[in-house]
């Protein structure tokens, strides 16, 4: 592989703001992107997909390189030059890259991936929780998240079948294979940027993981009822429901945040979903209006996302404790808020992109057994470890109220 000056400087360049300014890797990729026009899509995916290793391997190059924070620019340099060497890609002479001793670096890669934290690239501390929640399980379950994601498509049965979407894209040369047990997914044969396809303009699919996929079949929705989505956000879910329910019916999409409902609106616009009203959460009263009203309540709660760690390598950089105890604590109350939603001998679903039982299993254990909970019946839940599907982390749990 040759290595081009311009994309490695963007790399460079993307990873001093992403480590030393805080900047959200996605956000950072988007920018860097728009750098050059002349960029072909190979340029682009080495530009994003380098910058998103060395993010996801931070703290064992900067093990190897002996470099640590604030990440000046011979120090990103020197995180590039592990990354190149243990992919065998031979350094160019230029004056950014010291000379790199080789077979120092495989020494000490070898000598390092004996201690899981570096092996894994993980904050000590997450080593430790991962270990206590998840316990022998922990060990593979990181090794998976590390792994970069497949890209997964959920037809958008409103306007398409999966087969006939599948042609489609053939027809405009973007592969895929269906996913056995995954209704409505689809996964690239080969990464690709799919935002830039006809079918994506004309509202054929979603990206969306296939564990994703499996919450909004969890929460049984049929067409014609009332769905209150509490926590919505851009509206993942919510589109999938509004297409299992064949736009009959009536979906209330919740969150606290505007943005996110209006970036949900322009994708409704997109899919062609016409049952799904946006309303943001200001206070408790916009809460209480709906209580004992709908048939099926889904509560796809704020967390960890420890589930998605394949595609957000950052957290590993950005999650902190104390955010942690607070997001339990956030759980706990939406739970207890929400639920009152459900209408007797409706659902409720309580989902997360987690893997920790502290904001799974255990919130759900903790809800029953309060007084909110006493209304409801435990029906099924559903653990998804990314080294058993191949998919991202996720929980689910379904509820009854009692009629
Ligand atoms: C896991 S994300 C939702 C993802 C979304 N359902 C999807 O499928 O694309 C959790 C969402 O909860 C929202 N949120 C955080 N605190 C909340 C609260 N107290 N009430 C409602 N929503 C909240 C966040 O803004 C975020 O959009």
């Amino acid at each position: 592989m040759r290595l081009h000056r311009n994309l490695v400087f963007a790399v460079v360049d993307g990873l001093r703001e992403i480590f030393n300014e805080g900047k959200y890797a996605d956000k950072v990729v988007r920018n860097l992107l728009k750098r050059d026009k002349r960029w072909g899509s190979r340029d682009r995916s080495f530009v994003a997909e380098t910058l998103y290793e060395i993010v996801r391997w931070k703290r064992l190059y900067s093990e190897i390189a002996e470099v640590g924070a604030p990440y000046s620019r011979e120090n990103a340099f020197r995180l590039f030059a592990v990354w190149a060497t243990l992919r065998g890609i031979t350094l160019p002479d230029w004056k950014q890259i010291e000379p790199t001793p080789t077979r120092r670096i495989k020494g000490k890669f070898d000598e390092l991936i004996k201690i899981r934290k570096y092996r894994e690239s993980i904050p000590d501390w997450l080593d430790a929780l991962g270990e206590k929640e998840l316990g022998a399980k922990w060990d593979k379950e990181i090794a998976a998240l590390n792994i970069q994601a497949p890209v997964v498509l959920r037809a958008n049965t409103l306007k398409i079948t999966r087969d006939k979407l599948r042609s489609v894209l053939e027809d405009q040369e973007v592969d895929t294979e269906f996913i056995k047990g995954y209704p409505d997914a689809l996964q690239l044969t080969e990464r690709m940027n799919v935002f830039s396809s006809k079918a994506f303009t004309d509202g054929f699919f979603e990206v969306q993981d296939a564990s994703s996929q499996l919450v909004a079949q969890f929460l049984d929705v049929k067409p014609g009822q009332r769905v209150v989505d509490t926590c919505a956000g851009a509206g993942g879910k919510s589109l999938h429901i509004a297409a299992l329910m064949e736009n009959k019916g009536q979906i209330i999409a919740m969150d606290i945040y505007e943005n996110k409902l209006k970036e949900l609106k322009r994708r409704t616009r997109r899919a062609g979903a016409h049952n799904i009203e946006t309303r943001v959460i200001e206070s408790t009263k916009d809460i209480k209006k709906l209580h004992g009203k709908a048939d099926r309540v889904l509560i796809d709660a704020p967390c960890s996302g420890l589930g998605v760690l394949r595609r957000n390598p950052d957290a590993k950089w950005k999650l902190q404790p104390e955010f942690l105890d607070q997001i339990r604590e956030t759980q706990r109350t939406i739970l207890n808020d929400y639920s009152k939603i459900v209408k007797a001998g409706g659902k409720l679903v309580y989902a997360t992109c987690s893997i920790l039982p502290s904001e799974n299993e255990q919130q759900v254990k903790n809800f029953l057994a309060s007084e909110a909970g006493q209304e409801f019946n435990f029906i099924k839940d559903k653990k998804v470890l990314s080294h058993v599907s191949g998919y991202d982390g996720f929980y689910m749990a379904l509820l009854e109220k009692k009629a």
